[in-house]
């Protein structure tokens, strides 16, 4: 496969490109970047047919934030419009038994017009892929995706990722029900990034009931919401109005203070989280003081994207991270991804498994 295919949001196109070039040439790869404003996916083009296999396996897919999905895979043009289905599979023809299939689409508004024709051709498809034993009957773990990303009703790329390594997400989406009682729209960013970054099996121990939490920049209180949700215990630093119904749940307490000094009492605050709109730098800054001094475990923040340069800014922040931890010893595990409910900002989770206690004892 000489092409990796990569999802992402539209108008975040050089991102991505920045982002795959970087990570492809860290890794040794040479190619180059199809990319056009406002389409939702871009193309890494490999000078060599292996590579583009080897980058969906190397790269490790966690590291890529502008990236909801991606696949090594082929363009096939002018599908005869009788057969679109025996032209995908003539295309898919040596691929390795893939557990389902994905008939997908970038998500724009062009995008959306084509998702009735991909739930149409699905079912014939697959049909034909399980006949040619190219996709499995049921899905099965730890097995290939087969991906076919229609741009129009007879051209796509058709490919494939594993899943070890992908986005387990239709279209790298995932997609959640708005809780009608939440303060704010921007709660379903905090619901997404608790599904994004803690894998299923730890969710329970790790955003568990009891737990306390800051939520530094929280009004009106759509993350907050979330933490209360899960039965945590939150203060929520802010000089705007808390909602009442929060507050009236008596897991909430509300300071009216800066959040760039506030500092709890005591070592016992598990998740950290925050929403402030202000410079990145500033914000992480403000992150790594929190991690390196074990005012918090688990910490998720957004930060928000400056007009020009995302992938750089972005990038810089993740380098200061860790950077300073590194110099402290402190373990860590960091993750930034630009989610589907996020807009002008990534959101970013850090996870401080270890810190020597000679920093703040
Ligand atoms: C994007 S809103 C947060 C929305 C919130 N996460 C929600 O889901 O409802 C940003 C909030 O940060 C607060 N904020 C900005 N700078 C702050 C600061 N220095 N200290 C405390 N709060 C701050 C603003 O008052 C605002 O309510």
């Amino acid at each position: 496969m000489s092409s990796v295919v990569i999802y992402c949001r539209s108008g975040f196109e050089n991102d991505a490109a920045a982002e795959i070039t970087f990570h492809a040439a860290e890794q040794g790869f040479a190619g180059y970047v199809k990319a056009k404003p406002n389409t939702g996916y871009v193309i890494y083009e490999c000078f060599d047919a292996q590579h583009g296999d080897e980058i969906i396996k190397k790269v490790d897919f966690k590291n890529m934030v502008f990236a909801r999905q991606w696949f090594a895979g082929t363009l096939i043009e002018n599908m005869p419009v009788e057969d679109r289905v025996g032209a995908v599979v003539e295309a898919a023809k040596d691929f390795t038994l893939c557990s389902e299939l994905r008939v997908e689409t970038p998500d724009t508004n062009e995008g959306k017009e084509l998702l009735t024709f991909c739930k149409k051709i699905s079912t014939p498809l697959k049909k034909a892929l399980e006949k040619r034993n190219i996709v499995l009957r049921e899905p099965k773990a730890n097995r290939p995706v087969m991906h076919v990303l229609f741009l129009t009703n007879n051209t796509a790329y058709v490919g494939y990722s594993y899943s070890f390594n992908n986005s387990p997400f239709f279209m790298g989406i995932l997609r959640l029900r708005m809780p009608s009682d939440a303060p704010s729209r921007s709660t379903l960013k905090l619901d997404e990034a608790f599904n994004v970054f803690i894998p299923e099996q730890q969710r329970e121990s790790r955003v568990a009931a009891g737990m306390r939490s800051v939520d530094l920049g929280a009004c009106p209180g759509g993350w907050t919401y979330q933490l209360v949700r899960r039965g945590m215990f939150v203060s929520a630093i802010d000089n705007g109005p808390m909602n009442d119904d929060l507050m009236q749940t008596g897991q909430v307490k509300h300071f009216r203070a800066d959040g760039f000094k506030y500092r709890p009492e005591k070592r016992n605050i598990t998740w950290l989280v925050c929403d402030m709109v202000e410079k990145p730098t500033k914000v992480t800054s403000l992150m790594i003081d929190w991690a390196v001094n074990a005012y918090a475990k688990e910490l998720i923040f957004n930060l928000k994207l400056p007009m020009k340069k995302r992938f750089d800014s972005v990038y810089e922040c993740l380098s200061m991270i860790r950077a300073e931890l590194e110099k402290y010893g402190i373990s860590y595990e960091l993750q930034a991804k630009h989610l589907y409910h996020d807009r002008e900002e990534v959101t970013v989770h850090l996870n401080v498994t270890k810190v020597p206690q000679s920093l703040y004892s």
